[in-house]
Order: structure tokens, then C-alpha cells, then sequence
């Protein structure tokens, strides 16, 4: 079947000029700074570059000035990639990745803008750098995790990298002369169909990058208490069973502090909702605060807080609870027309979990633990620990 290059090349403005709208529908009224707005408009470079290279193809003495146009459009597409791919990962990028191939394919485009060999090759390792430069920034892991949008768009743009890696070795070791750039070798096709491709791969792991990110953005949110911006209940029992498993595993203790705003319906039937609302994000954040790294908070419900301490002793969830119930006693939230000051009423719970440990049991051990400290004046910690909790209803004063 004969084909003809100059059809092959006008699939790349069809095909950009395609994506480019899709880009625009996908992000139109959701202008966000996740660098799609770069990538469509690298994409609509190459839309521009390549009715210029078929201009110059179909004219029998070529059209240089096309070709310097052409390229410098065709590197500033790349340029376009990369720039994307940076702000879509919130990373800084280099002046001299971006504008230093542009510049270089402008200006060598013009010295050698009646030798098309040197030309040739020389856009052609550029090309292959800035194919090379996209595929590394998309590779480079922050997280560890290789999402497939990331692979396809470096297969992508390791696919670009490699046609025109091959071009200019090609002219440089003499089997893929400018004159059959124009012809339908097959060296020509391949490398024109391999580089519509890579185009089309990128484009589409670019635009899945973003889909991935919102799914685990979603994902995410589906798991905090939008209030207080702390985890909910679901990711609190979540962690906890993976505490639990863990702590069986090392045979090491874990505590549980139930955390209860002590009179809290006062607060919202004396400042209102709005205040109550605002009460309950701030002792979040400060209980929060007042714990390691290592340990857990969630929202478990109400004006309820759970914390989770992975390795942690009875006396240890003790020390912890005193601290946390002191830090709230001296939280104050300024509000008119009198700072609000709330306190907390803590149940500790602490065991050595074995296999036939229930999370939820667990949980309510502590809970019984807190309505102790309810019962014995409020603002205080009660703990429940394993040997006690066993005896049915048993609880120990701190
Ligand atoms: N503003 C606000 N109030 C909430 C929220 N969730 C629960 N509450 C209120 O928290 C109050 C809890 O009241 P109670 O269960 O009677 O307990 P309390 O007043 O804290 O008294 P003690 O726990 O016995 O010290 C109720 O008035 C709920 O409406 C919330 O998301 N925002």
C-alpha cells in the first residue's frame, strides 16, 4: 500500500487539534493550576509546526523558513510538556530545560537554514534531550508509586525521544538521508507513525495523571471529618485494626484515649453553632498537636475524639492524657463577646492485643472509660486498663 508522508503529517495537526479541544472541554470551568493549560497548548504547537514541515515538503526547492519556524515551534511544544509536568507536580522548572532548546533550535535552525543535514540532526538531538528531559520529569518518584498515567506518558515520551534519537544517528551514519525525509521509506513512516503515537500516549497519561490524582484526592477526603479536618471515624477504625494487627504481631501494647468536650451543648445554646463548630476544629487541631508523630487522632463522633498509640504502656497513655486534657484547660478561643474555654473528659484504655482483640471492643472499653471520668466531675482521665477491663464494669482512677 503506498503511502504518502505528507498524509501521515497531516494526521499530527489532526490529531493535536483533536486532543487539544478534548483538553479544553475536560478542564473547561475547572481552571485549576495542575498544568493542563501547558500541555494543550504544547499540543497546539505541534497543530501550528506541522502544517509548516508539510508546506515545505510539498514545496519542490523546501521552504527554510518553514523549517526554522517549524522547528522552533516544535521545541517550544516540548518545552511546553515539560513545563506542564512541573507545575502538574508543583515543582520549579529550569529556565535553561525550557528556553535553551527553544533558543537552540531557533538559532541552529537559521545557521544551517541551507544545509538540512546539520540541520536535520541538530533538531533532532534536541528533540530527543527534551523527549529524554519529560519522560525523566515524570519518572522522578516522590511517593515511591508509579501510577500508570506517569508510565504512559514517559513511554510516550521516551517513544519521541527514541524517533528522533534514530533520525539524527540516521543522518549522522549516513542510512537516513534528508532527501528521504520526504519519501515513503519506511524508515519514514515508522518513524512518523511512532511519533503520532507517542503524542497520542502522552497526551492520554497526562490527562490520566490528573484523573488519578483527583480519585485519590477523593479518596482521601471521603476519609476526613470535613470540620475539623482531622480523619473520621471510618479511617480511625481503619488505622486501628492495622494498629492492632501490628501490635499482635510485636506483641506490644496499645492505648486508646477517648475524648469527650465536657458540656459542650452549653457552648452551642450560649455562643451558637457557628461557635460550637469552631470549638470543635480548634480542640482538633490542638489535641493534635499535643501528640507524637507516631500516634493517630480521629473525630469518632460528635464532640468526641479518638487517639490511637501504637507502643504505647498504661502508664505512658496516662502520661499522654493528662497532657492533652491540660493543653485543652488552657485553650482559649477568642470569640465576642467573651473568649470561649472548653475541657475534656478522657478514657484511656490500654492492652497487649492478641489475635481474638476486637477493635470495636477496644473502642469501648475506652468509651466506658470516659463516662467514669464523666461521672467522677469532668476534666479529668480515667483509665480502664486490659486486667481491669476484664472484670466486668471494674475502673481505675489515674
Ligand atoms: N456545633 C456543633 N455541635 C455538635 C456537633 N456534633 C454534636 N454537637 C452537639 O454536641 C452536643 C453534645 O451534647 P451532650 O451529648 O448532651 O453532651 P455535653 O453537653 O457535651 O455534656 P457532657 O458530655 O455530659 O459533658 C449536642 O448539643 C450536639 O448537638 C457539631 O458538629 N457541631
Amino acid at each position: 500500500m503506498p503511502i504518502d508522508v505528507s498524509t501521515i503529517m497531516l494526521m499530527f495537526p489532526v490529531v493535536s487539534l483533536s486532543m487539544a479541544a478534548a483538553m479544553l472541554v475536560v478542564s473547561w470551568g475547572r481552571w485549576r493550576d495542575d498544568g493542563l493549560a501547558q500541555w494543550g497548548a504544547g499540543v497546539m504547537m505541534i497543530a501550528v509546526a506541522f502544517p509548516l514541515f508539510i508546506v515545505n515538503t510539498l514545496a519542490s526547492s523546501g521552504l527554510p523558513a518553514l523549517m526554522v519556524a517549524g522547528n522552533t515551534l516544535l521545541a517550544a511544544s516540548y518545552s511546553a510538556s515539560l513545563v506542564a509536568i512541573c507545575r502538574f507536580f508543583g515543582r520549579p522548572c529550569s529556565p535553561w530545560k525550557t528556553l535553551l532548546p527553544v533558543a537552540a533550535a531557533a538559532v541552529g535552525s537559521v545557521v544551517y537554514i541551507d544545509r538540512p543535514e546539520p540541520r536535520v540532526a541538530l533538531g533532532g538531538i534536541l528533540f530527543a534531550i527534551q523527549g529524554f528531559l519529560v519522560a525523566r520529569e515524570v519518572l522522578r518518584r516522590d511517593n515511591g508509586v508509579l501510577e500508570r498515567g506517569r508510565l504512559l506518558l514517559a513511554i510516550g515520551a521516551g517513544m519521541v525521544s527514541l524517533l528522533y534519537l534514530q533520525r539524527t544517528l540516521g543522518i549522522v551514519g549516513g542510512w537516513n538521508e534528508v532527501a528521504q525525509l520526504k519519501t515513503a521509506h519506511f524508515i519514514q513512516v515508522g518513524s512518523h507513525a511512532m511519533g503520532l503515537a507517542g503524542l497520542v500516549l502522552s497526551t492520554m497519561g497526562f490527562i490520566l495523571m490528573g484523573r488519578e490524582r483527583a480519585d485519590a484526592e477523593h479518596q482521601q477526603q471521603a476519609l476526613l471529618d470535613p470540620l475539623t479536618g482531622v480523619p473520621n471515624r471510618r479511617a480511625l477504625m481503619a488505622e486501628l485494626e492495622r494498629t492492632l494487627a501490628q501490635a499482635v504481631r510485636e506483641r506490644r501494647p496499645v492505648a486508646l484515649l477517648m475524648m469527650d468536650i465536657d458540656r459542650f451543648k452549653r457552648v452551642n445554646d450560649t455562643y451558637g453553632h457557628v461557635a460550637g463548630d469552631a470549638v470543635l476544629a480548634a480542640v482538633a487541631q490542638c489535641l493534635k498537636g499535643g501528640l507524637r508523630g507516631q500516634d493517630f487522632i480521629g473525630r469518632y463522633g460528635g464532640e468526641e475524639f479518638l487517639a490511637l498509640l501504637p507502643g504505647t504502656d498504661a502508664a505512658g497513655a496516662g502520661v499522654v492524657a493528662e497532657h492533652l486534657r491540660a493543653r485543652v484547660e488552657r485553650l482559649t478561643m477568642p470569640w465576642e463577646p467573651e473568649d470561649i474555654r472548653v475541657t475534656v473528659s478522657i478514657g484511656a484504655h490500654t492492652r497487649v492485643p492478641d489475635e481474638g482483640t476486637g477493635a470495636q471492643a477496644m473502642v469501648d472499653v475506652a468509651d466506658q472509660a470516659m463516662y467514669a471520668a464523666k461521672r467522677a466531675g469532668r476534666n479529668r482521665v480515667e483509665r480502664l486498663d486490659a486486667a481491669l477491663s476484664e472484670c466486668a464494669g471494674a475502673t481505675a482512677a489515674s
